[in-house]
């Protein structure tokens, strides 16, 4: 059995994730945790009223109280990169879906994970399709070098543009490389009107109530347009890549970025 913790329980990711581990063969839910949760077991939460699981409000308690093979975090973007830290040092494999990470705390933890000889996962998005919607991108942009994103999430999103887009854009700056789009004299008639810039990428953020997680890629080219689009209508969307990602760490000797380094 895998024992899994799940950090941000409460939350809608969470709060799935925890679910999918109470009902998942091979894994084992231990403990959850969130600093403002005023219950201090899940069989106090009528939906889970017959499952005999600590609940926790700091990360130490978590280590000092249940071994733990898994960390599942699904936070917010000020406390994943300390979490996912302390998970490491303690000998925890972390499985991060948090976003707001930047490049050089990615670095670092993979570093960290070498040294620990500690496997781990932190993945922007853990959605099969918004796995294929990157690499599908990333192969388009040799031949469609002019491109923008869009992204568009919930009005609750803390963080923008989301890890998906980034991710994205990093894939296809790998695979096509610097390249001006647009007129070389445009202006902004409205600071902002352009978007994000990622290297020459435009990156758009949509944040409209009624939405959950929707990506479109938009190539042109001379005549001919392309459009690449995943959507997340459900948060179930996500847990087969959460489920995958937690046993594939058991196996692995470092912390991986992107799902798509284990399928
Ligand atoms: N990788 C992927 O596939 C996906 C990633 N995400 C990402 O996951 C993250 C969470 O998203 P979502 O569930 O929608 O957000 P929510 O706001 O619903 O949940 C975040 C939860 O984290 C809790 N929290 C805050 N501080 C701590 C802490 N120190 N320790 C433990 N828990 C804490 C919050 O509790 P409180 O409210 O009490 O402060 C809240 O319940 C975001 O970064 C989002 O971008 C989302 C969907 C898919
Ligand atoms: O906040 C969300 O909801 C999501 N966040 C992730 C991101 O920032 O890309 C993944 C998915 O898009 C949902």
């Amino acid at each position: 059995m895998i024992k899994i913790v799940v950090a941000g329980f409460k939350g809608k990711m969470g709060m799935t994730a925890t679910k999918m581990v109470r009902d998942h063969e091979g894994f084992e839910l231990v403990g959850v945790l969130d600093p403002h949760a005023k219950e201090t077991n899940l069989n106090e939460l009528a939906e889970f009223s017959t499952v005999d699981v600590p609940i926790f409000n700091d990360k130490e308690t978590v280590v000092k109280t249940v071994k733990t093979d898994v960390w599942i975090d699904f936070t917010i973007p000020s406390v994943a990169y300390e979490n996912t830290r302390f998970a490491l040092e303690q000998g925890i494999r972390p499985v991060v879906g948090t976003t707001g990470f930047s490049e050089t705390e990615v670095n670092e933890l993979v570093n960290l994970s070498q040294k620990q000889a500690l496997g781990g996962l932190i993945a922007p998005n853990f959605a099969i399709g918004a796995v294929l919607m990157m690499q599908f991108s990333a192969k388009a942009a040799k031949y469609f070098p002019d491109v923008e994103i869009i992204e568009m999430h919930h009005d609750n999103k803390l963080d923008a543009p989301s890890g998906t887009a980034i991710k994205t854009a990093e894939m296809i700056y790998a695979e096509r490389g610097e390249h001006q789009q647009g007129h070389p004299d445009e202006k902004e008639s409205i600071p902002g009107a352009r978007g994000a810039d990622y290297h020459g990428m435009k990156i758009h953020s949509v944040r409209l109530p009624g939405l959950v997680a929707h990506q479109q890629v938009q190539f042109g080219s001379t005549g001919e347009g392309l459009t690449i689009r995943h959507d997340s209508y459900d948060r179930a969307s996500f847990m087969t890549g959460v489920a995958l990602g937690c046993e594939k760490v058991m196996d692995l000797k470092e912390l991986v970025y992107g799902l798509e380094n284990l399928l």
